[in-house]
């Protein structure tokens, strides 16, 4: 496997934090924690259960407020933006979650299309059903338009999650373990569909990922996040190949193909 360069050191920050802090009670998750995406890149973030990923992701999307330090998302200061503009910039972000989120009752068209439903009124049905095509397409499932996610497999349903994240066509995607719970096949094709996406609607990317063979095939870049800040950050081989002893653990407990 080629490893993926480190592209865009000098490119436009389309996330920029910096000297983050955020406890629960006294419980301190970040703590000075500062992390720049590179508009185009794809940014693996690693760190133990636990360590504050999904408390990161939701400061960036305004879920959480920071206690202090800087969040600029696309060139807004997400704790200091109105409500209908933080819900605009929402729109600009896309997440997939860890779970796919797919509604049962709907078919994979209806699931696609429903993003559009609240936030592209103005769209018209043949504009729609094109834009639900192109996105099948793109994630290779055009056949299972008509299904059920019952239908699906896990691999499938996490495939029709991100189809229907890049409905709106965001500019940063944010992905939350998207090879969780897949076997290594299916999970290298999530990785290959994550570089798809990269290359096809030119976003900038976070994989927050446990999944070594993930970081590396999609990453341009690693940050791990280790006592509750980003003091590692690099590419794979900068992290994984000094011995590190903070990654050194994570390596051992991967099987990288
Ligand atoms: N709303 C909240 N109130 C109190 N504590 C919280 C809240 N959200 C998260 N935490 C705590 O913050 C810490 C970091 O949680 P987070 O969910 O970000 O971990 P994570 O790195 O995403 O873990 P995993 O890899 O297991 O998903 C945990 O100890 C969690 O219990």
């Amino acid at each position: 496997m080629v490893q993926k360069e480190n592209i865009h050191t000098d490119a436009e920050k389309v996330i920029e934090i910096n000297g983050l802090y955020k406890a629960f009670g006294s419980y301190q998750v970040l703590e000075n924690a500062s992390l720049d995406l590179y508009k185009g890149e794809n940014l693996v973030v690693l760190g133990k259960s636990g360590t504050g990923k999904s408390v990161l992701i939701k400061i960036i999307v305004g879920l959480l407020r920071p206690d202090s330090g800087l969040v600029k998302v696309l060139d807004h200061i997400v704790d200091e933006i109105s409500y209908e503009e933080l819900l605009a910039l929402r729109l600009r972000v896309g997440f997939s979650f860890q779970n796919s989120a797919l509604y049962d009752s709907m078919t994979v068209k209806e699931n696609l299309e429903f993003p559009l439903v609240r936030n592209r009124r103005d769209m018209g049905k043949s504009d729609v059903n094109a834009l639900v095509e192109e996105m099948l397409d793109a994630v290779g499932l055009s056949q299972t338009i008509n299904q059920m996610p019952s239908e699906l497999s896990g691999g499938q349903r996490k495939r029709i999650g991100i189809a229907r994240t890049l409905m709106l066509k965001p500019e940063i995607m944010l992905y939350d373990e998207p090879t969780a719970g897949l076997d290594p096949i299916t999970s290298k094709e999530i990785n290959k569909l994550i570089n798809t996406v990269q290359e096809r609607y030119h976003t900038s990317a976070i994989v927050i990922t446990h999944d070594l063979t993930c970081a590396k095939e999609t990453g341009n870049r690693v940050a791990m996040l280790v006592e509750r800040s980003f003091e590692r950050q690099g590419s794979f081989e900068q992290i994984f190949n000094t011995g590190d002893p903070q990654a050194q653990p994570f390596f051992d407990y991967n099987f990288i193909q």
